[in-house]
């Protein structure tokens, strides 16, 4: 019971709960489709073989910064599902499908957090729109990939994700690596802000082992989560505070630490982010880079990541929400689809062409 006494010494900052509903009426009123399962445990499954070098495709995740329209993302959507079928015997595309910012100090926090763009925050809305184009994604055959931040979100879309990443600011936070190891998919861990791969490492094998933390079950209900682990992890090199770090000798590094670490090394490019300095016109260099060191032998590269979206560059969220462009970054700049198209198609001619 809330007395008089402890009013005066808790909550003091915060001005309201809100109850949302638990994971398991959410996922009645949108549930998994048969099809949308099958996209998730074949795309788990394919990624995991290519993480282990069972199939030598490499994993493209392509995709929006954020997801602010749900109508833009569907559009997308169809056009990478497109162009997926497309390339699958040589590339294995998946979409990025970024609900979580983290921000370097403030910013917009993401379409679940603030689904109308306006600080409202309404997160039940989010929650379920998310999950709503989740599914759809996953029903056309394409899988999503997402960056998973908050540690209540995921049991309310995790069955729709087939590749989850841990941010750069969060892949030295004890309670990111404790719910790694209980993801059902695999993870890429980003290497710190700061360039340091060594944090990504560390969160490697954290992840691998079992952690028990606190955490909500189906019905919404504080529990103690006990994990086993997670085997299936790597790194992503998006560059740091130093600059990018997507040339050979930082691979080489990244390698050679993964194996001192007693792991088979397994290295995603991210071609944004401090590797591009954020700007989008910069992620065809980091892009063409990985193609070549991928085609001269090195398979410790399993895949890519490119910001994509409808149309390139980003935008500020305006006051007058129906001054927002269609299909243009409300965060990072991205690469536009015309673009993305003609580096996917490059890289599906040059990856026939012997060496994969
Ligand atoms: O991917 C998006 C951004 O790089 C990340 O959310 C940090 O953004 P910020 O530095 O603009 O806050
Ligand atoms: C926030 C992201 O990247 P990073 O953690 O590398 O900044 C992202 O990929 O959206």
């Amino acid at each position: 019971m809330v007395t008089r006494i402890s009013q005066q010494a808790e909550n003091l900052h915060i001005h309201a709960f809100e109850q949302l509903i638990p994971p398991r009426e959410l996922k009645e009123a949108l549930p998994l489709t048969e099809k949308a399962l099958t996209t998730v445990v074949e795309a788990r499954k394919t990624i995991v073989s290519i993480l282990t070098k069972q199939d030598p495709r490499p994993i493209g995740l392509v995709g929006p910064c954020s997801i602010h329209d749900p109508v833009a993302a569907l559009d997308y959507a169809r056009r990478l599902a497109a162009l997926r079928e497309k390339v699958q015997d040589r590339l294995f595309l998946v979409m990025r499908v970024y609900f979580e910012k983290p921000r370097t100090s403030v910013g917009w926090r993401g379409f679940i957090f603030d689904p109308h763009l306006d600080g409202s925050g309404d997160i039940a809305y989010g929650l379920r729109e998310a999950r709503r184009l989740l599914l759809e994604i996953n029903e056309m055959g394409l899988p999503a990939g997402s960056e998973l931040l908050d540690f209540i979100v995921p049991q309310y879309i995790a069955d729709l994700i087939s590749w989850a990443s841990i941010g750069a600011r969060t892949t030295e936070s004890q309670t990111h690596r404790d719910m790694a190891s209980g993801l059902s998919m695999p993870v890429g861990f980003k290497n710190s802000t700061d360039g340091s791969i060594d944090n990504a490492i560390n969160a490697l094998k954290a992840s691998r082992h079992p952690h028990n933390f606190l955490g909500i079950d189906q019905e919404g209900r504080t529990c103690i989560v006990r994990t086993t682990g997670n085997p299936h992890g790597h790194i992503i090199l998006r560059g740091g505070r130093q600059g990018p770090n997507y040339y050979e000798e930082f691979v080489e590094e990244a390698e050679s630490r993964m194996r001192e670490g007693g792991f088979e090394p397994a290295i995603m490019i991210d071609c944004s982010h401090a590797n591009s300095g954020k700007r989008y016109v910069r992620q065809e260099r980091v892009f063409r880079a990985f193609l070549d060191q991928r085609l001269s032998g090195r398979t410790s590269l399993i895949g890519f990541m490119l910001e994509s979206n409808i149309h390139e560059g980003c935008q500020k969220i305006p006051e007058d929400l129906s001054q927002l462009e269609y299909g243009v970054s409300v965060t990072d700049e991205c690469i536009g689809w015309e673009k993305t198209e003609e580096l996917i198609l490059e890289a599906y001619e040059r990856l026939g062409g012997g060496e994969r």
